[in-house]
């Protein structure tokens, strides 16, 4: 019940440099391909399930300790973190809100949201703590709509993009195409998730060649994104292979799989982290994971700017170090709230324990 000897208890060295683990992981993964073809018992091994047994399960618990930032009485607010969630309308108001709360309850300093006019006061209404841009109306333009997102743009660390962008008669996914383009064009990560997936898939020249692109499919997403890029149904027994080549056909912008074991490859390595969270599936979890990859991503990329020559991680890659350390957390935290509430555990309560579980990591003193 206790994630922290999770995290030691399956933590693998990665204290070498990214071209030997890279090596190491082309070699781990070949030989998970040839297992393809075998007798059935011996393909489950190359399962997700047992992953770990090739050496692939992330040093999570590492990686958590050097990204995040120490606090420090000489930052100003901004400095550990801006992030904008580009999503919710009527219909759906949780998400977005789940992944922007999200955000500060790890540390960020400032999180804000673009919506729709009508979903504006109720997220507005769930915390006074974040910044609500009512922009996606309805009687806009594309051109203004994206042209009130770019006055804000270049103040922010890392976009989310995509949390519940359905269910209006006005053509959200064009302003969100223009306003990836523009992150992108300012060299500002994306994270893209549920309905920016869907964007994605249909318009790969968007987030294609980009590294500062992070894609968290789910089950359902993962699989859509699968078929249309390699034209292959979603693979359990091949997964790492699989995903490493879906993460190469996208020009390396990192890919990061949910489910039972999170994957995460950016093209060049392959993570697992399976650390056991939570039994419970309530929606909004792969919300708190989008908001805390832009969290963690931005704090990595910090450090490997600044500190590069002594943080040897396993990954150079600080969209992968985010991906890695927001399931890890996330795991976490949703182990910690199970322990609480057990079978009427809500996303919520996860974000609960987002702050204490980051604390048994990273003590704040
Ligand atoms: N409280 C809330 O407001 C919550 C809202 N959520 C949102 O609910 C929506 C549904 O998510 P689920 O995870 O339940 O659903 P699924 O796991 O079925 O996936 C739905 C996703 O697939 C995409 N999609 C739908 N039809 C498609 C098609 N024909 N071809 C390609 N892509 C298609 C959608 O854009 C959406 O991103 C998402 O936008 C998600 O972000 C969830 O995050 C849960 C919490
Ligand atoms: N079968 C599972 N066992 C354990 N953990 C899981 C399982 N499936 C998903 N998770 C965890 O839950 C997180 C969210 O994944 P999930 O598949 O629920 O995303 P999602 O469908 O996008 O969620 P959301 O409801 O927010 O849209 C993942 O990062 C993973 O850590
Ligand atoms: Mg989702």
């Amino acid at each position: 019940m206790c994630p922290l000897h999770t995290f030691s208890s399956v933590a693998r060295s990665h204290n070498f440099a990214a071209s030997a683990v890279s090596r190491r992981q082309q070699f781990l993964i070949r030989s998970l391909g040839g297992v393809r073809g075998s007798a059935p018992s011996r393909r489950m091994a190359a399962g997700v399930t047992n992953l770990n047994s090739l050496g692939l399960e992330a040093d999570a618990g590492s990686i958590l300790k050097r990204i995040t930032p120490p606090l420090d009485s000489g930052l100003h607010k901004g400095q550990a973190g801006k992030i904008a969630v580009i999503g919710g309308c009527r219909e759906y108001t949780g998400a977005p809100y789940f992944a922007a709360i999200s955000a500060l309850k790890i540390g960020a300093d400032l999180s804000h949201v673009f919506c729709t006019k009508d979903a504006a006061p109720v997220i507005k209404s769930y915390s006074p703590e974040l910044i609500v841009h009512p922009v996606l109306e309805e009687s806009y333009s594309i051109s203004l709509v994206v042209a009130e997102v770019k006055k804000w743009m270049e103040r922010f660390d890392c976009l989310v993009v995509g949390q519940v962008l359905e269910g209006t008669h006005f053509s959200w996914l064009d302003c969100i195409s223009e306003i990836m383009r523009h992150a992108r064009q300012s060299n500002i990560p994306i994270v893209v998730d549920g309905d920016g997936l869907f964007l994605v898939t249909n318009n790969l020249g968007l987030i294609a060649g980009y590294s500062l692109a992070v894609l968290t499919p789910n089950v359902n997403e993962y699989k859509r994104l699968v078929e249309k890029v390699l034209g292959r149904n979603a693979d359990d027994q091949d997964a790492a292979e699989q995903l490493l080549s879906l993460s190469r056909s996208v020009g390396g912008a990192t890919i990061l799989r949910k489910g039972n074991a999170d994957l995460i490859s950016d093209g060049e390595t392959v993570s697992v982290v399976s650390a056991f969270g939570s039994p419970r599936r309530c929606g909004g979890q792969g919300d708190i994971l989008s908001g805390s990859v832009a969290v963690f991503s931005s704090w990595a990329r910090q450090q490997i700017s600044e500190h590069s020559e002594r943080l040897n991680f396993s990954s150079s890659n600080p969209m992968v170090l985010g991906c890695i350390a927001g399931s890890a957390l996330l795991r976490k935290a949703a182990s910690l709230a199970f322990a609480e509430n057990k079978r009427a555990t809500l996303t919520t309560d996860i974000i609960e324990s987002l702050g204490a579980s980051l604390e048994e990591i990273c003590p704040a003193k």
